[in-house]
């Protein structure tokens, strides 16, 4: 059942401006950063630029769409966002989600994205298998970002979200390990690292070295990894984009 859309008034942005504060202090607290970030992609990481399904409307919250294999762990990161929404009922999942993810890029240091609200919620979630699968390569990737209506310039930007956090083995199978040295700092690590090829310690998923591995995509590695600048504006123009994917700002 869809829900209506929120009507986005003087009072709506000062909740979503109290949220947003809220969001900071819940994050910079806890160090959850990563997971937060990593809900907010799992939430919009669904969309279907042909059916116009998925997307950032809150419907990972449902057991049925967090107890999907590819988004094991993220309860976690529901429960705290829901410490926040208690204390701001007016405020979409949708939107508390996609400002929990523009919050976590912003407190571990890495670009400012202008958030826009308005997100409706829905209960509809998508099946199982529409985030991409890491053990795959270039063209799973382009098969999975081009149906959400993205570019591979929007491939590499992303993931160099991966600048933050960590694997879990319960709950990817991939070694706990960080991909940089910093896990919680967001910057151009991630390239620098994709360019040196595997180091102890360090983690690099398929879809990771995939990205070195094609040349349109390593292009993009190549740019980044040397200049940080156009990794930051890249990366706010993309996750501005999968944050609002199948959403008209009102
Ligand atoms: C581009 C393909 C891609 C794949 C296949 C991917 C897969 C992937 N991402 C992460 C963790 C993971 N992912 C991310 C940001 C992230 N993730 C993500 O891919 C999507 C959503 C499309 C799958 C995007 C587009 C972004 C962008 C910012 C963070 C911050 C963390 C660390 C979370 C933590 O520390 O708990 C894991 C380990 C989960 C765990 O064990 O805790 C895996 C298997 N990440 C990718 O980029
Ligand atoms: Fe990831």
């Amino acid at each position: 059942m869809e829900a209506a859309a929120p009507v986005v008034d003087c009072e709506y942005l000062k909740e979503i401006e109290r949220t947003r504060r809220d969001l900071r202090a819940l994050i910079s607290n806890k160090k959850c950063a990563p997971i937060m970030l990593r809900l907010a992609w799992h939430d919009a990481g669904t969309y279907d630029a042909k059916t116009k399904t998925g997307g950032p409307n809150g419907s990972i919250r449902n057991e049925e769409e967090y107890s999907h294999g590819a988004n094991n762990g993220l309860k976690i990161a529901i429960d705290l966002c829901e410490e926040v929404k208690s204390k701001h009922p007016r405020v979409t999942y949708a939107d508390l989600y996609q400002l929990a993810g523009v919050v976590a890029v912003e407190v571990t240091g890495g670009p400012t994205i202008k958030f826009v609200p308005g997100r409706k919620d829905s209960n509809v979630s998508p099946n199982e298998g529409r985030l991409p699968d890491a053990k795959q390569g270039p063209s799973h990737l382009r098969d999975v970002f081009y149906r959400m209506g993205l570019s591979d310039k929007d491939i590499v930007a992303l993931s160099g979200g991966h600048t933050l956090g960590k694997a879990h083995p319960e709950r990817s199978g991939f070694d706990e390990k960080p991909w940089t040295n910093d896990p919680l700092k967001f910057d151009n690590s991630y390239f620098l690292e994709l360019l040196k090829g595997d180091t102890d310690g360090l983690l690099q998923l398929p879809t990771d070295k995939a990205l070195v591995e094609d040349p349109k995509f390593r292009y993009y590695v190549e740019l980044y990894a040397k200049d940080e600048e156009a990794f930051f504006n890249d990366y706010a123009e993309s996750h501005k984009k999968l944050s609002e994917l199948g959403f008209t700002p009102p």
